[in-house]
């Protein structure tokens, strides 16, 4: 017979190396998704076991958490970072500080293993900020009508041309464009070899009711693939083979700017397709180029979570867009060690960063920095909401300047 929840004997453990199986159908449930062999297996393939850990009852796990091994893009750089996933609390266990005692143990051993930097979707945006996560990659969800996104007539599509390909082919090209797009993108993932699997798996059960992924890519004028298109479209309400399709762009991105317009014209003049909509970036290009920028209308939601861990590699770890010479003092209730001030001095080729005892210039919480370590928010947002605290004059602005990027953050990878 099963233990009655509040009977059980509750203690962390780690997962052991085999046994994946109800770790894996724990966090599906835990979603409220229906156990399935094929995403499993999927799972199985980029699971680190050393790093899932929860809390088990009887031989059944009852809490999960885990993370994976990345490295992601910064300003002008790249950081360790732990992506963490798999945050599942049973409902019979619930609101009994199970997730409170794991993000602990886990931010712990982050710490202890030096990884800087943890990063996270979350699943509802009021959960991870008690952990010091801060909204750090604002995500923007695009949508609109095909028939009103006519480009401005100075857009220049190039002499190339866009064509259907299978999944392998695109991948094969993506593989190659990831990395060179990657160094460019601040708050993007690396992709270890097992993650290209992940990346273009499209079982039924991911696809919330729409059809198949399809790929396209966008070949330049000698015939080379640069740029490629990942879009499904969504079968709801159009079972006749009449117009009325949504084409939903999971993935698009090239090298140069005629290959990125010309993919966005192959989605947006699909036949029998009268509606648009996708993830983008806060700086995504499109709205720019459309004639009627009301044709393509965005809602900002909030994308990934930064955990800065280690505050002095973290901020090393990035370049800054200006010169910065400032004394930040950071609060950081659930790592002490990880508070105190810091000396940072960063510029276009660099930064150091040393502990001190000097008064900050501004005082943040961890999880402040942690919205404003990609450059996706300025600090003068954050400052005007009453969240950092400016000692000396001026030192907001630096901060908002220095931290800025020529690009805004984004992460197309979901874990
Ligand atoms: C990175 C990822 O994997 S994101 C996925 C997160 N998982 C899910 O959404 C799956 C469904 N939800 C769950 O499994 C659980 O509700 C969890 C994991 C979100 C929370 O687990 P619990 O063990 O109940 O959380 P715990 O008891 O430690 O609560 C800690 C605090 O967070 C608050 N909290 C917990 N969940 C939520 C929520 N969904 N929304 C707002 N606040 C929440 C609690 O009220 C509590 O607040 P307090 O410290 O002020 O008292």
């Amino acid at each position: 017979m099963a233990t009655a929840p509040h009977l059980a004997h509750l203690e962390l453990s780690p997962l052991p190396a085999e046994g994946a199986e109800d770790f894996l159908a724990a966090t599906t449930r835990g979603f409220h998704q229906d156990y399935d062999a094929d995403a499993a297996r999927a799972a199985r393939g980029v699971l680190e076991p050393e790093r899932c850990f929860g809390y088990a009852v009887d031989g059944r796990w009852m809490a999960t958490c885990g993370s994976y091994t990345r490295v992601m893009t910064v300003p002008g750089g790249t950081v360790p970072t732990a992506a963490v996933t798999f945050v599942t609390v049973n409902p019979g266990y619930r609101r009994r500080g199970l997730l409170t005692q794991m993000m602990s143990h886990q931010l712990r051993g982050l710490a202890e293993h030096g990884e800087p930097v943890a990063l996270l979707w979350a699943s509802e945006s009021a959960i991870y900020g008690r952990y010091g996560y801060g909204p750090a990659t604002p995500l923007v969800q695009l949508e609109g009508a095909t028939l009103d996104t006519a480009f401005r007539s100075d857009v220049d599509l190039g002499a190339g041309s866009v064509g259907e390909v299978d999944r392998e082919e695109c991948r094969r090209v993506v593989e190659g464009l990831h990395a060179r797009l990657l160094p460019d993108r601040p708050g993007a993932l690396d992709r270890p070899s097992a993650w290209w699997d992940a990346v273009f798996f499209d079982h039924p059960s991911r696809r919330h009711g729409g059809a198949a992924a399809r790929y396209a890519l966008h070949f330049d004028a000698r015939g080379r693939p640069d740029g490629y298109l990942t879009f499904r479209l969504s079968s709801a309400g159009t079972a006749d083979p009449g117009p009325g399709h949504t084409v939903r762009v999971a993935a698009l991105d090239a090298s140069d700017l005629r290959g990125y317009a010309r993919l966005w014209r192959f989605a947006l003049d699909l036949d029998l397709v009268r509606r648009f909509e996708g993830p983008a970036a806060l700086d995504e290009p499109l709205r720019h180029l459309v004639a009627d920028p009301a044709s393509v209308r965005a809602t900002s939601t909030d994308g990934t979570y930064v955990r800065v861990v280690d505050v002095a590699r973290a901020l090393e770890a990035r370049r800054y867009a200006l010169d910065v010479d400032l004394v930040l003092g950071v609060r950081d209730a659930l790592l002490p060690q990880n508070a105190g001030s810091y000396r940072l001095q960063g510029g276009p080729d660099g930064a150091s960063v040393q502990r001190v005892d000097t008064p900050a210039d501004v005082e943040l919480d961890v999880r402040e920095l942690g919205t404003l370590y990609l450059g996706g928010t300025p600090a003068a947002e954050l400052h005007r909401a009453g969240l950092l605290h400016e000692r000396t004059p001026g030192a907001v602005a630096a901060l908002s300047l220095g931290f800025s990027w020529s690009r805004k953050p984004f992460c197309r990878d979901y874990f």
